[in-house]
């Protein structure tokens, strides 16, 4: 994973380009069921295999065969969620049309803290920002006038379609992030872009001057839901292996 390591960002994200292959991305989106969509005001959703109960429980059932092959295979061979207790049990899907993204926010307790994302389809920027009173605060933004005032550092984390990013450690802990409500991503080069040497493409980027338009982008977003209900398992003796 070392190789993958964005180095300018916090401790830990991991960058891989072309982690999944056209074809492969093709039969995930064939495979996304069109009538069980949950929409909200700006993007819409799916979570398979189910949303979490009110007290963030994830009723245990296998996620699909087009979820976990070849994909979760290959957390495997990389060891991504090795220190997780049950692996993989559950995985959001989200779209954003181009103009639409999603409010700054942090996952939060209910999962193991390592996400897992697949892109599909478009490319936009992910917004990572400190959270005040975290570690990852920037220093040397302190402000000379206004004396302790402390900015919060930021990164963008540029996702193309059919790539992995891996958020984990003070960067899941100690960060929030967010997609802007923007039609096009903008600014995008070598000193603006913390993944920038990772990147599988960046001559289009280059060639378009910095600028990446938005075209309807798919994240797959893998998690380890820390509690789960085994309700029905157990009633009639299911023997433990
Ligand atoms: O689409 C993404 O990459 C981020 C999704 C997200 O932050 C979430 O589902 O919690
Ligand atoms: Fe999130």
């Amino acid at each position: 994973m070392e190789e993958y390591r964005i180095s300018d960002a916090p401790a830990s994200m991991f960058y891989i380009h072309d982690f999944i292959t056209e074809e492969e991305e093709r039969l995930v989106q064939q495979s996304i069921p069109a009538n069980r969509w949950i929409s909200l005001s700006h993007r819409r959703l799916q979570a398979v295999p189910t949303r979490l109960t009110a007290t963030n429980t994830l009723l245990a059932s296998p996620l699909p065969p087009w979820l976990t092959e070849p994909i979760i295979n290959r957390f495997n061979d990389l060891s991504i969620f090795e220190g997780a207790s049950h692996g993989v049990n559950h995985c959001l899907i989200n779209e954003y049309p181009p103009g639409q993204g999603i409010m700054p926010h942090e996952d939060g307790g209910a999962y193991h803290p390592i996400v897992a994302t697949v892109s599909l389809t478009g490319s936009l920027v992910l917004d990572v920002t400190a959270k005040v009173g975290s570690l990852v605060l920037d220093e040397d933004a302190v402000d000379g006038d206004r004396g302790q005032q402390v900015v919060p550092k930021s990164w963008r984390i540029f996702q193309e379609p059919r790539s992995l990013l891996v958020t984990m450690g003070a960067a899941y802990s100690d960060t929030l992030h967010g997609i802007a409500d923007v039609t096009r991503d903008v600014d995008l080069n070598e000193h603006t872009v913390a993944n920038w040497d990772l990147l599988g493409d960046k001559r289009v980027i280059e060639a378009n001057g910095g600028r990446s338009e938005r075209i309807t982008r798919i994240s797959l977003t893998y998690r380890d839901v820390r509690k789960v209900s085994v309700v029905g398992s157990n009633l009639f003796g299911k023997v433990r292996t």
